[in-house]
């Protein structure tokens, strides 16, 4: 598409300042140490996200599956043809990462609904099935030990031990993350579990995945070293150039007994243990919103939240939800914030 379009007219969309608003909260505080890790970590890159900073906006439509009107009431899964708007990204936070680095995995899938009447719901997901940490405390230990390790000179005792205590940190950092072929090939996860209500009330967990149309090899190691800094969006160009590209979003629903509190314990998804699952829907996408100067500058407006919920879908009590969308509040006040310097990374895009 030529314009920005439905991602253009973002309706969250709110310019914070970051010394702005009520004296910050025992949590805010928390959060706010968290971003601090993230940027000691990544660096300063004003205006770009501090993590998953790279990435890139594609436009289409999600239709829901009928079986989906089941499992909730959400106006989006009831059969209309939704418009959608992607963000597809690499994790680092550092804007210019070429496509095939190591810090690109795992990658990001973020995706709006626009229901109409300035209603919007997100999901946001990445290409790893689980994470590190269950908890946001957890988490802020783990960033503050990634942090003291690259720092120079670094120490890495710290994360050492956070790992050796924590078994799902050593998991998340020995799993191999290969780099995906496409954006669309790759399989992204919604890792914190959500309540589903339907038109009768009745509640069931379950978490999202969202499944390529067809599952593609990754690179091998060769074709990572070689392949161009940006081959992924412009993969994505050329897909979308020769026609849609569709993707199934998917449910996986927790089975009696489930943790549905904890995202850093998956649940198999194949095998004989595999969870029920439900397709949701089929996302097409159509566009990649051009010119590329015009995606990053919509991307830079938009802020996308797994917190950012509709009627029929709720929160599990899973902790990293509420924080998670408080966190991204903030990150996204800060890369707005009044103390943003133009760098050659800002003006290139
Ligand atoms: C407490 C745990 C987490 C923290 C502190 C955290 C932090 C952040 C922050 C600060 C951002 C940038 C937000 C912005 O500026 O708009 C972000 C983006 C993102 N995070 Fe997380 N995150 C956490 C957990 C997760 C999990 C569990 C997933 C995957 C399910 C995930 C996937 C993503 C993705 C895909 C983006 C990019 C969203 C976009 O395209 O705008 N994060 N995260």
């Amino acid at each position: 598409m030529a314009d920005g379009g439905a991602a253009g007219s973002e309706k969250g969309y709110v310019p914070v300042k970051k010394d702005e608003g009520p004296p910050a909260s025992g949590e805010d505080r928390q959060y706010d140490e968290m971003l601090d890790a993230l940027y000691a970590t990544f660096g300063r890159h004003p205006g770009f996200r501090v993590t998953h900073a790279k990435g890139v906006l594609a436009t289409g439509s999600f239709t829901a599956s009928a079986v989906a009107g089941l499992v909730t009431r959400a106006a989006h899964m009831q059969g209309a043809k939704i418009p959608v708007t992607v963000r597809f990204s690499n994790f680092s936070g550092i804007p210019s990462v070429g496509d095939g680095d190591p810090t690109a995995d795992p990658r990001g899938l973020a995706l709006r609904f626009d229901l109409g009447d300035g209603a919007i719901t997100d999901i946001v997901a990445h290409s790893f099935d689980g994470f590190p940490v269950g908890t946001p405390q957890q988490f802020l230990q783990f960033l503050k030990a990634i942090a003291a390790a690259v720092a120079e000179p670094g120490d890495p005792t710290v994360l050492e031990r956070f790992v050796a205590d924590h078994p799902s940190a050593k998991r998340y950092l020995d799993a191999p993350k290969p780099a995906p072929r496409s954006y669309a090939g790759a399989r992204y996860f919604g890792v914190n579990a959500y309540k589903f209500v339907n038109a009768e009330g009745l509640p069931r967990f379950g978490r999202y995945r969202i499944d390529p149309a067809v599952a593609e090899p990754n690179l091998d190691d060769a074709e990572r070293a070689a392949a161009p800094g940006d081959f992924l969006a412009d993969d994505l160009r050329s897909r979308l150039l020769a026609g849609p590209v569709t993707m199934r979003l998917m449910l996986q629903m927790a089975r009696a007994g489930d943790d549905v509190t904890d995202g850093s314990v998956s649940w198999p998804w194949a095998g004989p243990d595999a969870r029920e699952e439900i397709e949701l829907g089929t996302i097409t996408l159509t566009d990649v919103v051009e010119p590329r100067s015009e995606n990053e500058r919509i991307q830079e407006e938009l802020y996308f939240s797994p917190g950012r919920l509709v009627d029929g879908i709720e929160p599990s009590a899973d902790p990293m939800i509420l924080a998670r969308s408080r966190i991204y509040e903030m990150a996204f006040a800060r890369r707005h914030s009044r103390d943003r310097q133009p760098t050659a990374d800002a003006a290139a895009g």
